[in-house]
């Protein structure tokens, strides 16, 4: 692939949480409403990410025909979400809850209606409040070169001071 996005060289170590999700288990909603993770979200994604070894998370998107942007492939914008959300959950494995600041997404090649797409995401590791993660996107059918990464910069936050304000502006 070809991102220019870049991860710095010298990244801190980032932990798993003592009580994260374990092994095998699905990692809970954050919010049930998530357009990402929500159950309760009529037109959302519904992704449902396993909690892997150390700070690693995997899951499956069925790529339906509402999720169409060119005729016959992926929307973008979609699978822009679902990576920020495969990572987004993937940080939470920390303990922390983490905002994203900056998601960059490279589209290798394009990604057809039908595909069961297998995303794999894991946590690179920090500096200070940042952190820095990354994600990569198959065909679970027939595994081979990635057809998607990404790679996100978050911030970690006070989540009931962040939504607070997030939610108080006028
Ligand atoms: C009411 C009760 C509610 C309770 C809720 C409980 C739980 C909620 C749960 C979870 C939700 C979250 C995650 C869950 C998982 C998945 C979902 C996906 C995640 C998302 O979809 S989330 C939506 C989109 N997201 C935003 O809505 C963020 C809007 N934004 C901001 O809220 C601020 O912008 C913020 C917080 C990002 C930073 O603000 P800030 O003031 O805290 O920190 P500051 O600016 O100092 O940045 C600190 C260091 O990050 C560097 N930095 C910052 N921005 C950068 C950039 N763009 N490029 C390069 N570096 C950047 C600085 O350069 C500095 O670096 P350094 O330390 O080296 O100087």
């Amino acid at each position: 692939m070809k991102t220019t996005f870049v991860v710095p060289d010298d990244l801190e170590p980032a932990r798993r949480a003592d009580d994260a999700t374990a092994v095998g288990d699905v990692i809970p909603p954050h919010n049930k409403r998530c357009f990402g993770c929500g159950p309760d979200a009529m037109q959302g994604l519904h992704l449902q990410a396993i909690a892997g070894e150390g700070l690693t998370a995997t899951a499956v998107l069925e790529v339906e025909r509402r999720f169409a942007g060119g005729p016959g492939v992926i929307h973008g914008g979609i699978l822009a979400s679902a990576f920020d959300e495969m990572m987004g959950l993937t940080n939470m494995l920390m303990g922390t809850i983490a905002v994203t600041a900056v998601l960059d997404v490279d589209y290798a090649a394009p990604i057809q209606v039908g595909t069961s797409l297998r995303m794999d995401a894991r946590v690179l590791g920090l500096r200070g409040r940042k952190v820095y993660s990354e994600v990569v996107a198959y065909d679970a059918a027939t595994p081979g070169d990635p057809l998607a990464g990404g790679h996100g910069l978050f911030v970690v936050v006070d989540p009931v001071d962040h939504f607070t304000r997030a939610n108080a502006r006028p």
